[in-house]
């Protein structure tokens, strides 16, 4: 069960390798997760947005949990699943059914689309922290349509249950006041804003840009944890063309083409609405490496 004190450093929200029919390939997830846990991430995070969750099946959610505590077997990395929707009803279910598998914790996402008012919100984490697993708020306006207030986000983690939050409002307002009010920890899930965010309060990151050059992340974080922050600081400049260029179509199109490139997964299908990436972006990455000479 995953505790407050282990809500640190990079955690890693993988992918969902599909095949070109668009069915889970579980031999590319095997290969490719293990390369990431190869490095001394402090979090894997499964069926994120990153894992296109909204698309995901509950028997391939399963799928992917028992695959995945497999891989993690030999390793003290906690196993955090994606299992929040926008019907509360279906969130404590997936919520359940992580547990039973072997979840440390699940990471419920303010539920989208329906738009709920902020008490509304309240009742759903209320209902997901019921269930008993750790839960990981997640807060991604741009996503879902609404956001958390500070005081909302306060109430929540404030839950029993509740050990952290992941932070992808857009600024550093949210982790600032929270931070503030001695708070539980937040992750900062908004990878061009890393470095600012650690400054303000974030204990880590859940980034979706360091399922490639996972140590160049860990190094950012490495350093700013022992005070070195110039280093740190380097570390993230260094990374912001990349990062710039892997949110500049949707999230996971770019990064599952550049693991599809890298041969880390056989295929980067996405399901739809979600596409592969346009040809000039494609272009863009490649110059990218070239002159990076990755
Ligand atoms: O899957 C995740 O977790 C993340 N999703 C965010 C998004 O896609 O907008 C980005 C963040 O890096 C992690």
């Amino acid at each position: 069960m995953l505790t407050e004190q282990q809500i640190y450093g990079i955690y890693v929200p993988v992918v969902t390798p599909f095949n070109t029919a668009g069915e889970i390939d579980l031999d590319s997830y095997q290969h490719y997760v293990n390369n990431i846990i190869k490095n001394s991430i402090q979090g894997l995070v499964v069926n994120g947005t990153t894992g296109e969750s909204p698309t995901v099946t509950v028997n391939e959610l399963q799928l992917l949990v028992n695959a995945s505590r497999e891989l993690l077997k030999s390793t003290s990395i906690p196993l955090i699943v994606g299992t929040g929707t926008n019907d509360t009803a279906s969130t404590v279910a997936r919520t359940q059914l992580a547990g039973e598998l072997g979840a440390d914790a699940v990471l419920v996402v303010v539920p989208y689309y329906s738009r709920p008012s902020q008490e509304g919100i309240i009742a759903h984490f209320r209902k997901a922290a019921e269930v008993g697993v750790p839960v990981m708020a997640y807060d991604i306006p741009g996503r879902t349509g609404i956001g958390m207030t500070v005081d909302t986000a306060r109430t929540i983690l404030e839950m029993e249950n509740v050990v952290g939050l992941k932070d992808c409002s857009g600024s550093p307002h949210l982790v600032t006041e929270l931070r503030r009010h001695g708070s539980k920890p937040v992750l900062c899930g908004d990878d061009l804003n890393f470095f600012q965010m650690l400054g303000s309060g974030a204990a880590g990151g859940m980034l979706a840009s360091a399922n490639v050059q996972t140590a160049d992340f860990l190094k950012i974080y490495e350093y700013y944890a022992a005070g070195q922050l110039e280093l740190s600081k380097a570390a993230f400049d260094e990374l912001v063309p990349l990062m710039t260029l892997l949110f500049k179509e949707s999230n996971p199109a770019p990064i599952k083409w550049l693991l599809s490139l890298n041969g880390e997964i056989a295929s980067d299908t996405l399901r739809l609405p979600l596409m592969s990436i346009s040809t000039g972006l494609q272009e863009e990455l490649s110059a990218h490496l070239a002159e990076m000479h990755v």
